[in-house]
C-alpha cells in the first residue's frame, strides 16, 4: 500500500503533462512484468473474454471469472495502480446489484478502482459508488460490451450527432465523479477537445496522442494476438512468432533425442 500509486500521483503527472501507462492484462507474471517496468496502471479487462477464453466479443464474461484475474494479477504488483472491469450484466439491472457487485470486486480483489462502460445513464451509479469510496473509472466511445448495439467494430463520433453524445457522456461522468474515463476507437480530434476541456484523466486507445495517458491489451503489444489487428494496435514484439519458433525448437529437439541431454537431467 505505502509504495502503490495513488490517484493523487495520477493527477500530478496530469497536471505536469508526462503522459500516463496503462496495460490491460490477465495474469500474475504479465502483470509482474508491467508492474516491474513502471508501468502506472494494470487494467483487468474484460477483453480477457476475446484474449485469454477465446470468445468473439467481451459479453460471457463473468463477475467470477473476473474476480479469479483479478487476485492473480494482484499478486504481480508492487506498485502499479489496479483497475478491475466490470464485466456485461454486472452493473446494469439495478443500481442496488451494480453497488453489490463493485462492492465484491473492491472487496475480494484488493483492486483500486472499477472501470464501467457507458454514459449518461451511468451518472446516478457512479455517484453513489464514488461516495461509498469505490474509484470510478469511465469508458466511452466504442464500447464493445454494446458491439452488438453499435453494429461491430468501429470508430465512434465520425458524425456530429455522435460527438455531441460523447461529449455529454464525458461531462455527465467527469461531473458524477469518475477520476479518469477510457475513450476508445474515437476520433483524435474529439479526443483531443475532451481532454483539453477536461478535469478527469483521459486514457486513450484508438483515441489518438493527445489524451492523458494510454492503454493496450498486453497480448497485442507483444503481439501474441493474431486473429484480429485494430489499427491502434502498435506490436513491439512479434511474439507469435517467437514462441511458434521456440516451440517448433523444443518439438524438434524432443523428437531427435536432443532434448533433455545431461545438462536438464539429475545425477
Ligand atoms: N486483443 C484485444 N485488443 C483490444 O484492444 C480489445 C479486445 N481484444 N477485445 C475487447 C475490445 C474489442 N476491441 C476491438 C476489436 C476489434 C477492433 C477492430 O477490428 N477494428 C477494425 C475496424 C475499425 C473500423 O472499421 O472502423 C480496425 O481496423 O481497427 C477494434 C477494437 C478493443 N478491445
Ligand atoms: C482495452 C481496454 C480499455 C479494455 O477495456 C479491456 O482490455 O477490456
Ligand atoms: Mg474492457
Amino acid at each position: 500500500m505505502s509504495e502503490g500509486i495513488t490517484i493523487r500521483h495520477l493527477f500530478k503527472k496530469k497536471k505536469e503533462g508526462q503522459k500516463i501507462t496503462m496495460v490491460s492484462t490477465y495474469d500474475y507474471i504479465s502483470a509482474k512484468l508491467c508492474d516491474e517496468v513502471g508501468i502506472d496502471c494494470v487494467l483487468v479487462g474484460d477483453s480477457l473474454g476475446m484474449v485469454f477464453q477465446g470468445y468473439e466479443s467481451t459479453l460471457p464474461v463473468s463477475l467470477d471469472e473476473m474476480i479469479y484475474h483479478t487476485k492473480a494479477v494482484k499478486r504481480g504488483i508492487k506498485r502499479a495502480f489496479l483497475i478491475v472491469d466490470m464485466p456485461f450484466m454486472s452493473y446494469q439491472v439495478s443500481l442496488e446489484e451494480a453497488i453489490r457487485n463493485c462492492g465484491r470486486v473492491m472487496k475480494e480483489t484488493g483492486a483500486n478502482a472499477v472501470k464501467l462502460e457507458g454514459g449518461e445513464e451511468l451518472a446516478e451509479l457512479t455517484y453513489r459508488l464514488v461516495n461509498i469510496g469505490i474509484p470510478v473509472v469511465g469508458h466511452l466511445g466504442f464500447t464493445p460490451q454494446s458491439v452488438h448495439a453499435l453494429g461491430g467494430y468501429r470508430v465512434v463520433g465520425k458524425k456530429e450527432e455522435e460527438q455531441e453524445r460523447v461529449k455529454r457522456s464525458f461531462k455527465a461522468l467527469e461531473d458524477a465523479g469518475a477520476f479518469m474515463i477510457v475513450l476508445e476507437s474515437v476520433p483524435s480530434s474529439l479526443a483531443r477537445e475532451i481532454t483539453q476541456a477536461s478535469k478527469s484523466i483521459t486514457i486513450g486507445i484508438g483515441a489518438g496522442p493527445y489524451c492523458d495517458g494510454q492503454v493496450l491489451v498486453f497480448h497485442d503489444l507483444v503481439g501474441l494476438v493474431e486473429d484480429i489487428k485494430p489499427k491502434f494496435v502498435k506490436r513491439y514484439v512479434e511474439g507469435a512468432k517467437i514462441f511458434r519458433d521456440a516451440l517448433r525448437r523444443y518439438k524438434e529437439e524432443v523428437e531427435r533425442g536432443i532434448f533433455p541431454s545431461e545438462e536438464e537431467s539429475y545425477g
